[in-house]
């Protein structure tokens, strides 16, 4: 287990409050940059991560028709990112026109392609609201490993997963297919709208490659204590 398998939120309303807690946490190699932070203040904390040397999640959570997530995910990917992400049910054509567009957008910018995930299914939905809100007829982990094949059948890098479903989906995916995992919770930390967690240290013995962990560490009294405290419970784990 390395720290540059625990990827942090920016999950904060405008520029200057991502640029102080990047000073804040010199210690995190990985941030993600997601829809709040984006829509107020779009693409400038991507270079300002690129000039600290920083690897940069873009979680954009796509999800349209085809042709339109194709040229959102050729944009996105001029920017030179690791990670992106659209939603699995945007559907197999969507998939597909996505993974060639982030190929085309990152080639026609001369930079290394990201790596386009698929969410799979929120990990604030419960089983109870993925039947009775979402009307899905299936139990929710099938759902859920059921979206990551047609993700991984689509061409995709990985998927989004909860950590309650990711020793499924190791299993089912094999070991090249990325699977990250948010909804990650240590023992100590609120839930708060995450309904499906488990510990750090339980996700990565799951099988996550990577854990997205946000207030528990962002939100804490001292995010540099929290940050510690999980990097010591993942020092626990092989
Ligand atoms: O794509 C994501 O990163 C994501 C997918 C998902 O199913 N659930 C989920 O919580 N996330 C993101 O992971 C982060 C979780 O933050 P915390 O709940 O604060 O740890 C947020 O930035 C969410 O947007």
């Amino acid at each position: 287990m390395s720290n540059n398998q625990i990827i942090v939120p920016l999950d904060v309303a405008d520029l200057e409050s991502a640029i102080a807690l990047v000073d804040q946490l010199p210690q995190v190699n990985f941030w993600k940059v997601g829809l709040e932070l984006f829509t107020s203040s779009g693409p400038k904390i991507l270079e300002v991560l690129k000039s600290r040397q920083k690897r940069i999640f873009l979680d954009l959570k796509f999800h349209d028709i085809p042709n339109t997530v194709a040229g959102a995910c050729r944009g996105a990917a001029s920017y030179g990112v690791d990670l992106l992400t659209i939603h699995a049910t945007a559907g197999k054509d969507a998939l597909k026109a996505a993974t060639e567009a982030a190929q085309e957008g990152a080639a026609q910018a001369g930079v290394k392609p990201p790596q386009l995930i698929a969410i799979t299914l929120l990990t604030s939905i419960s089983s109870r609201q993925l039947a009775f809100d979402l009307k899905v007829p299936l139990e929710l982990p099938e759902y859920a490993l059921e979206m990551a094949l047609m993700a991984q059948e689509s061409g995709l890098n990985g998927a989004v997963c909860s950590p309650q479903e990711v020793a499924q989906l190791r299993q089912t995916c094999e070991n090249d297919f990325l699977l990250v995992c948010p909804g990650v919770r240590p023992s100590w930390a609120d839930k708060g709208d995450q309904k499906r967690s488990l510990t750090p240290a339980q996700a990565i013995q799951a099988g996550a490659d990577y854990l997205v962990i946000g207030r528990p560490i962002t939100a804490a009294a001292q995010p540099e204590l929290a940050w510690n405290q999980i990097v010591e419970e993942l020092a626990t784990v092989g």
